[in-house]
């Protein structure tokens, strides 16, 4: 039985442009990957079941992105065989780590093989659209820019550097931080090259998850004082920049519980790429 990795990603930066008429957000952000990861297993049935080996604490079958990704695949390409799911969780639950996501992509890319469903890159990307935002860039498996609503995806290849990410005890709520009154909804457009040459590393939503959370602003206070701590996505994981695993091991001692964290290197390579048959990161996969 093989195990799928399911990385974990890090905004490593944030900007919100504008909103659409759906009331969707357009974003600017680069995701880097992380070499943390779920993990997942899938032993396929004849018996055309989807259906987990085990509950996932804090996850309802019906939420399940693993088993969402699984019916929306087997809908779309008629597949009659079925598969039992099990997900051995390592991310934080509504960290802003993307973790949700990543199990989707996985499953998609993974089911896609063992299914014989023969999806190009493209198709699943955009059949994991309908998953979430956050779905296609998992799927397409490089480091990306990336505008619209995160899915129009340009790959770029910042520093693979490590990173001490701390997990404060919260879940956020991605719908309550695009809703607040207060979020700076129209930030100037920056270009990749501004973000290579270091301008605009914020992360827009950060202020209002700290004004609402304030554990998140415990964490980015705690960290700051070892450097310039950005938050992930909608929160409320925190990150900072490290020279290497040593350091970044040194200060996760000094931070104090509830906060728990870890230490991971950035990867510009989702991990399944090259080993699902295309040569090419960007394009089509090789049948
Ligand atoms: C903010 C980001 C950045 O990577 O990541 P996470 O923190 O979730 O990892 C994502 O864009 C999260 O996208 P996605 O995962 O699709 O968001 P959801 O939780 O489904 O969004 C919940 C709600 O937030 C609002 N929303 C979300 C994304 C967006 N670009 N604009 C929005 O206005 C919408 O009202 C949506 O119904
Ligand atoms: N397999 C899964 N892992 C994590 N969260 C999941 C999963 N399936 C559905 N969810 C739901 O997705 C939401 C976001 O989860 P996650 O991807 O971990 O965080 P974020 O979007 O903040 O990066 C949570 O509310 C959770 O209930």
């Amino acid at each position: 039985m093989t195990t799928w990795p399911a990385p974990a990603k890090l905004n490593l930066f944030l900007h919100v442009t504008g909103r659409r008429a759906d009331g969707y957000h357009t974003l600017q952000t680069v995701f880097q990957f992380l070499d943390y990861a779920d993990e997942l297993t899938f032993v396929v049935t004849d018996d055309g079941r989807i259906s987990r080996a085990a509950p996932v604490a804090g996850v309802s079958e019906e939420r399940d992105l693993t088993l969402r990704a699984a019916h929306l695949l087997k809908e779309r390409c008629g597949v009659t065989r079925g598969v039992q799911i099990h997900l051995a969780k390592h991310l934080p639950i509504g960290g802003g780590l993307g973790g949700g996501s990543s199990d989707a992509a996985t499953t998609l890319l993974a089911l896609n093989e063992l299914w014989g469903a023969h999806l190009s890159i493209p198709e699943l990307a955009a059949l994991g659209l309908k998953l979430g935002a956050d779905v296609p860039v998992f799927v397409h498996g490089h480091t990306a820019w990336a505008e619209g609503i995160g899915e129009v995806l340009t790959p770029v290849e910042p520093e693979e550097a490590w990173y001490l990410v701390v997990v404060p005890p919260v879940q956020v709520s991605t719908a309550q931080v695009f809703a607040a009154p207060e979020l700076t909804r129209y930030s100037p457009p920056l270009t990749i090259r501004d973000f290579h040459e270091g301008r605009g590393l914020r992360n827009d939503l950060e202020p209002v998850v700290r004004s609402r959370y304030p554990e998140v602003d415990r964490a980015m206070r705690l960290l700051a004082e070892f450097g310039a701590p950005r938050m992930s996505g909608s929160g409320g994981c925190v990150f900072l920049r490290v020279t290497d695993a040593d350091r970044g091991r040194q200060i996760l001692e000094r931070i104090p519980k509830p906060f728990t964290g870890f230490v991971a290197q950035g990867l510009n390579r989702h991990p399944l790429l090259g080993k699902r048959g295309d040569s090419s990161p960007w394009g089509v996969a090789k049948r």
